[in-house]
């Protein structure tokens, strides 16, 4: 079963292209790392995904559902962290954590000890009492990705869940995500680290200029130089057929 997909879902901006047909799955118990370049339409494609933009043509599925249309029990099994992390600003970390505890599901008296062993998990104790607003963004992002991901869901979209960490967080968030997807949740998640994404993907796909072009063995050496090849391949190959369907271009 596929928890995760995007079937030949292309995005344009106004003249701008921002995903080519782009198809991806993810199962459940397995971690997807997109990687690219800046622009390269991560953020879109998670975007498309989570049902926060809608995409020029194409599908994308949840659970088998329409992310903007999402059951109440399918909405309840999928966590996501696109663009910016939803906390309530004027809530301090605790109560946040509370708040995603109750919205889950978790009585009053069951969100205390929940939301105080998630605080924990995350390596937010000196902040518990501390609203969010007034967070540093590392421990915002920290914060965000523990609502997220409160109620161990079986879908899991994070867009560069470790961009503003400390090495500390990275190993907490490298836990976490490895964690969901023994416990059998499907994880996609955006990144510019190579490395970082070595440590917990089954699968590396390379996006560019809007499209899949290939896939990285997160086991392999040398991954920086296989992902720069893979983009300059892509470019020779573009340049190619912008040369051939150019009036004149033909040999
Ligand atoms: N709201 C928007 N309006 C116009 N163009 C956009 C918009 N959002 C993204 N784009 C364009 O779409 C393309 C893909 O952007 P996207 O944010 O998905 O890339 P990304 O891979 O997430 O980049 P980064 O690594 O810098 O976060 C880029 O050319 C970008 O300029």
């Amino acid at each position: 079963m596929t928890a995760l997909r995007l079937d030949n879902v292309t995005h344009t901006f106004g003249e701008r292209s921002a995903l080519d047909r782009l198809t991806l799955t993810v199962r459940p118990g397995q971690v997807t790392a997109l990687i690219g370049l800046n622009g390269a339409g991560k953020t879109t494609a998670l975007r498309a995904l989570s049902g926060r933009l809608h995409p020029t043509d194409g599908e994308a599925t949840i659970l088998g559902h329409d992310p903007a249309d999402l059951p109440f029990d399918v909405a309840a099994r999928f966590g996501h962290v696109v663009d910016t992390p939803l906390v309530y600003p004027d809530l301090t970390v605790t109560e946040n954590l509370r708040c995603a505890a109750r919205l889950h599901g978790r009585s009053r008296r069951a969100a205390i000890p929940a939301a105080s062993a998630a605080v924990d998990r995350m390596g937010l104790e000196a902040w518990r009492h501390a609203r969010a607003r007034t967070l540093s963004m590392g421990n915002r992002q920290r914060l965000g990705i523990a609502c997220a991901t409160f109620h161990r869901p079986s879908a899991v979209i994070l867009d560069e869940p470790t961009s503003a960490l400390d090495p500390q967080g990275v190993v907490l968030v490298r836990e976490l995500v490895r964690g969901l997807a023994d416990d059998g949740a499907a994880v996609l998640v955006s990144s510019h680290h190579l490395d970082e994404v070595a440590r917990i993907a089954d699968e590396i796909v390379v996006l560019h200029a809007g499209r899949d072009v290939g896939r990285l063995e997160p086991g392999g050496t040398d991954l920086e130089q296989r992902f720069f090849a893979m983009v300059l391949d892509a470019d020779t190959r573009a340049a190619a057929d912008a040369h051939t369907t150019t009036p004149g271009g033909r040999a």
